[in-house]
């Protein structure tokens, strides 16, 4: 038990039981940086997880933006040919002829195993049904079968501070909370104050809360790698960097003064998250533990399968995840509702295309991808018949990377506690 610095504004309201869910921010803390933090740590490094396929070329298809960042920690360096594993691109190639040879209506296993009789119209029809509902499965745009896809790096491409701001970043901001139309019916600005939230059902404080604790880790890791020598006189566009926590920043953007009251709660909802991608991962753990991770180097893959097991223990052991069985039950109003979560949050998947920071624009990419994967792993119907129930490696990339963010923000956010108490 430590007295609250005065300073400490921003986190001696964060504590006691995060919104939603039966646990203590305290022990998620413990949870996150003692077992969580450095697993995910050394599991990231690891080939399968480093390469991330995504088009950063796609127009954005809701309005015209030229305002393309100009800095060069805003630019993106692509992977050269022989830079990404044989196995990791053979898989995607693979995945690609299987597509094109179900398209022209060529053989497809399951279907002919399951009968040889159907006439060659209806398999093709089977065939469309079956897209057609793993679509209807997913809460995110398909990119990476797409000719402009190309494999990132993650780790020469670190998320940090870009500049990345003003009016560009403002309406990608607003238009993700705008398309949370699941708004306080009298409430018509566009941050929903905590206080609104108590009046929206369950599903709609979810959806919130998840958006807005992905907007909160994105702003942690700008501030816990800030552009330090910028201060110094450096300019953005300088290629001497330092990079380092800011401290000014990190208030500026969470304490009470400079939000309204709000930053605390910002904070909380990152634990909120956190604790639907936790409980995403436990419960994907069967299907995840049969995965092989596959980058065509035997021995690496190997312990990649070993270290992601051993995170999917841990992550099982948690004792009180988020209950996804009490949101959309019942009435036709609750499938209505699902349906609708599930739009709005593919638009936000789909804004993405309009980011104006080509490396704001990966990162928000792979964590909303990430997100969506958790949110089609806990709402799927097919998720319970074990063999229709599929994951593509980018999913599971996104999946793990995007939970890799959250848990570094939550070690971040002790570093910033320790420096407010010194
Ligand atoms: C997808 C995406 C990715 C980005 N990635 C990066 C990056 O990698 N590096 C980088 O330097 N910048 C990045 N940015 C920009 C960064 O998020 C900010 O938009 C920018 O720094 C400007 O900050 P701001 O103070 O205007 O407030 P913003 O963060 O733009 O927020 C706008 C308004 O939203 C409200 N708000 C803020 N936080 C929350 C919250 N957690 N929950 C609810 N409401 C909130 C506040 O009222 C605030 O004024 C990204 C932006 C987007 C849209």
């Amino acid at each position: 038990y430590f007295e609250p610095h005065t300073h400490d504004a921003c986190f001696c309201q964060l504590s006691g039981r995060i919104d939603e869910c039966t646990c203590n921010i305290d022990t998620v803390d413990h949870f996150n940086n003692v077992k969580v933090y450095p697993r995910l740590r050394s599991l990231l490094l690891k080939d399968y997880f480093r390469f991330f396929k995504a088009n950063l070329k796609r127009e954005c298809p809701f309005w015209h933006d030229d305002s393309k960042c100009a800095m060069r920690y805003c630019h993106v360096q692509a992977c050269g040919d022989g830079d990404v594993p044989v196995g990791i691109k053979g898989t995607a190639k693979l995945k690609k002829e299987e597509k094109e040879e179900d398209t022209c209506g060529g053989s497809d296993k399951e279907l002919d195993y399951l009968n040889k009789t159907i006439s060659a119209k209806m398999k093709k029809d089977l065939v469309m049904w079956t897209k057609y509902d793993d679509a209807n499965d997913n809460f995110c745009v398909v990119d990476e079968n797409d000719e402009d896809a190309e494999y990132v790096d993650l780790l020469l491409n670190p998320e940090r501070f870009t500049g990345y701001k003003g009016s560009s970043a403002n309406r990608i901001w607003n238009s993700i909370y705008l398309e949370n139309c699941f708004r306080p019916k009298s409430y018509y600005s566009l941050y929903i104050p905590s206080s609104k939230l108590n009046s929206m059902c369950l599903e709609e404080r979810v959806y919130y809360r998840a958006i807005s604790g992905l907007h909160t880790s994105i702003n942690i890791h700008l501030c816990a790698n800030y552009l330090l020598s910028h201060s110094n006189g450096l300019s953005l566009t300088d290629p001497k960097g330092e990079w380092g926590p800011s401290l000014v920043e990190f208030e500026r953007r969470f304490s009470p003064e400079t939000t309204n009251g709000e930053g605390p709660n910002w904070l909380r909802n990152l634990y909120f998250i956190y604790l639907l991608e936790l409980r995403a991962l436990a419960k994907a753990a069967p299907y995840l533990e049969q995965e092989t991770f596959y980058t065509g180097n035997e021995a690496e893959d190997f312990d990649t399968q070993m270290a992601v097991k051993d995170l999917l223990n841990i992550a099982k052991q948690f004792p009180n995840h988020f209950d996804e069985t009490t949101m959309f039950t019942g009435s036709a109003q609750a499938a209505r509702l699902k349906h609708e979560f599930k739009e709005h949050f593919l638009n936000v998947t789909r804004i993405m295309d309009c980011v104006g920071c080509d490396k704001c624009k990966l990162w928000g990419k792979l964590q909303t991808k990430g997100l969506g994967t958790a949110l089609k792993i806990l709402f799927s119907q097919k998720f319970n018949q074990k063999k229709l129930f599929q994951l593509q490696r980018e999913e599971i990339v996104a999946l793990f990377n995007a939970f890799g963010r959250l848990s570094t923000s939550i070690y971040k956010l002790d570093n910033f506690r320790e420096m407010l108490e010194h």
